[in-house]
């Protein structure tokens, strides 16, 4: 036995040997196109599942292309464990990066096997030790019972597993996944996406996933990159990014939001609904203040801001409503716990948790 086989063969079955993948500076534009990425810097620490989160056409899959080296930056660096994988100097193909890839469409191979779908990557060893690698992954995702059936059998959760065992199979030490579950209804998204957290944090394998939901990314994301126009607007956990968004960008994306424009004076901000301290803003600024759907509810006993519901729509748990407030342009909206108001209330009155306002200076665009 060779030492390289040696050492596999004590490798626990379907472990991979995590790696840090870091982009510098990245920036990317297409032909024709202005640039696409900007100055992004961003690091994959071991074993962590870091999300590219940002609307459609922000950049996340082409990030994530340039880390598999399907499509070269056109300048800064990748690297992985601190070595340049694709740079001024080097640029290491797919296949020599030890990446692994899934993508929202699972690509599986309608003719082959489920066991040959996921033997497919690994060319670099025997038929025998492909087979057992194979198995192993397919075990390591829960369907070994299914190595020998075609794809069309499978559901699509199933078939997305097979996806996620595929590009473990080689061990790859970084997991690319672009909107791995967008192509899963509702009902299945759940459960696949819970269950391919645990086979990355059985696996120990880095995971870099992209996704433009949010809620996916607080569910499956040690730490969450939100990037817009190419370029990277706030990196944390999502306790961080959720409390403490550091643009009206960064808080519209995470909770729904009501927004009012104002001028700041004598260090408050005075809203339709309410007047609020703001920190670190100087009187005579121009703020934009954010109140999240979730932070207004009813007032007790006649307390607070007085409104006129215009309209309410049940949403199981909980309500949403939209109320007419003096001062207001548009109907200010708000989502309360069934059964805080009363069917056929019209006037209420409101009060507004002060941990759901956020306050920022109004600056250009990006504000
Ligand atoms: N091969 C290409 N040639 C030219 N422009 C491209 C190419 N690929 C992507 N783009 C452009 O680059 C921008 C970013 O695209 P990208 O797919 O990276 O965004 P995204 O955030 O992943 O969006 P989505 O969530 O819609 O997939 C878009 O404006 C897109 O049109």
């Amino acid at each position: 036995m060779t030492n390289a086989a040696q050492s596999a063969a004590r490798v626990p079955a379907g472990v991979t040997f995590a790696a840090r993948l870091s982009f510098e500076n990245i920036s990317h534009s297409f032909a024709g196109n202005g640039e696409t990425l900007s100055d992004v810097s961003l690091t994959a620490e071991p074993g962590e599942v870091l999300c590219l989160l940002g609307p459609s056409g922000s950049g996340k899959t082409t990030l994530l292309r340039i880390a598999a080296g399907i499509e070269p930056q056109t300048s800064g660096r990748v690297l992985m464990n601190e070595r340049e994988i694709a740079g001024p100097s080097v640029f290491l193909p797919p296949e020599k990066r030890s990446i692994g890839l899934v993508f929202q469409d699972f690509a599986l191979f309608p003719h082959l096997t489920i066991l040959e779908n996921v033997r497919f990557g690994l060319t670099a060893m025997s038929r025998a030790e492909a087979d057992r690698e194979a198995e192993i992954a397919l075990s390591r995702v829960g369907l070994q019972q299914y190595a020998q059936a075609y794809p069309h059998l499978l559901s699509g959760g199933e078939q997305q597993r097979v996806a996620l065992a595929r590009a473990l199979a080689p061990r790859p030490t970084v997991l690319l996944m672009d909107e791995p579950f967008s192509g899963l209804d509702s009902r299945l998204k759940d459960s696949v996406r819970a269950e391919t957290l645990a086979i990355l944090r059985e696996s120990r394998a880095t995971a870099i996933v992209v996704t433009h939901d949010a809620e996916e990314a607080m569910r499956m994301g040690d730490r969450i990159a939100l990037l817009r126009d190419g370029k990277l607007v706030q990196t944390g956990t999502a306790e961080e990014l959720y409390n403490r968004p550091n643009s009206l960008f960064a808080a519209g994306f995470f909770s729904e939001i009501n927004v009012f424009e104002c001028e700041v004076a004598d260090g408050r901000v005075a809203t339709p609904v309410g007047s609020f301290a703001t920190a670190g803003l100087a009187d005579g600024a121009a703020a934009q203040v954010a109140v999240r759907l979730g932070g207004i509810s009813a007032g007790e006993n006649g307390s607070g801001m007085p409104g006129r519901i215009i309209s309410r729509r049940f949403l199981g748990d909980a309500e949403l409503f939209e109320i007419r407030v003096a001062g207001a342009d548009q109907p200010v909206r708000a989502r309360m716990k069934c059964g805080q108001v009363p069917a056929g209330r019209r006037d209420i009155t409101l009060t507004i948790r002060e941990s759901d306002v956020l306050v920022f200076e109004r600056a250009g665009k990006n504000a």
